[in-house]
């Protein structure tokens, strides 16, 4: 396999990942057996019940976890030989309760680009391009963390991810605290987003309406599985609504 090379912008190979027990013994399985390619400017949503191994996955994909075998390449480039932190320019993840670490709104949508040597003119033409594409009010820049809500958050964090223009966006429930009509919004916004930029994105997510407005694929985990990889097209939204009703009550009375 070591020669292959494939079209995929993201190709993850017979990955697994174990919990690590003491003495970096082997625990049990989180994630067991996926393999799937990703091509540039796909839309993907990542569905499951709670514990399906959707933010698991997403770390690896993010290089915050390391697989326990198996491998992930970038564009034919094995993850371990990828430097980290050229990785993350190319691959960021959003995750579900980011924080702004004491910056103000306006300073951490800057921060990414500041650190990236850009020229002031251009941070400034960037941050308010996405802050008026996603509707952030001004009135919230000043605010820190602690004078945001959950919501308010969540919508900067998208926005302090595009700011940066990643090759492929990972958002890990990124509406789930945002009323409908937001994030309705904010799923036009990344289709826009991934149509002109060829930007490449994959949204674990619960509400299945949401996901179905903007994924052109599914993946579905269950129990660490990839029980499906579909397109959307194909897919029958109200006979995966119903399974995934019963896979949360079952996964919620085995967790009691
Ligand atoms: N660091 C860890 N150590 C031990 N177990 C973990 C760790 N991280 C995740 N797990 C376990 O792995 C499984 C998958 O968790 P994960 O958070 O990836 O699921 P999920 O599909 O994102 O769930 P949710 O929808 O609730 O966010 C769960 O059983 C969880 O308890």
């Amino acid at each position: 396999m070591d020669n292959f090379t494939s079209k995929a912008q993201l190709r993850l190979e017979q990955v697994n990942l174990f919990t690590k027990l003491k003495g970096n013994q082997q625990g049990y399985p989180i994630l067991q057996d996926i393999s799937f390619e990703v091509f540039s400017g796909e839309c993907i949503a990542i569905v499951g019940p709670s514990g399906a191994g959707k933010t698991s996955l997403l770390r690896l994909i993010n290089r915050l976890s390391e697989p326990t075998n198996g491998k992930i390449y970038l564009e034919n480039q094995e993850y371990r030989q990828i430097p980290v932190i050229q990785l993350r320019q190319l691959v960021t993840l959003v995750l579900q309760d980011s924080k702004l670490l004491g910056m103000t709104v306006q300073q951490a949508l800057a921060y990414p680009l500041v650190l990236r040597g850009l020229p002031k003119q251009t941070i400034q033409q960037r941050v308010n391009y996405w802050i008026e594409q996603l509707h952030i009010p001004s009135d919230w820049l000043g605010r820190t963390d602690v004078q945001l809500s959950a919501g308010q958050r969540q919508l900067v964090a998208i926005a302090r991810a595009l700011v940066i223009q990643p090759k492929m966006l990972l958002l890990d429930e990124p509406t789930s605290a945002l009323d409908i009509g937001t994030a309705s919004h904010v799923m036009q916004v990344l289709t826009q987003v991934s149509q002109t930029h060829q930007t490449t994105i994959l949204m674990a997510n619960h509400q299945l309406d949401l996901a179905q407005m903007f994924c052109t694929r599914l993946l579905h985990l269950q129990q660490g599985r990839l029980l499906a990889d579909q397109t959307a097209s194909k897919i029958d939204w109200a006979k995966l609504k119903d399974i995934l009703i019963r896979a949360e009550a079952q996964a919620a009375e085995e967790w009691g």
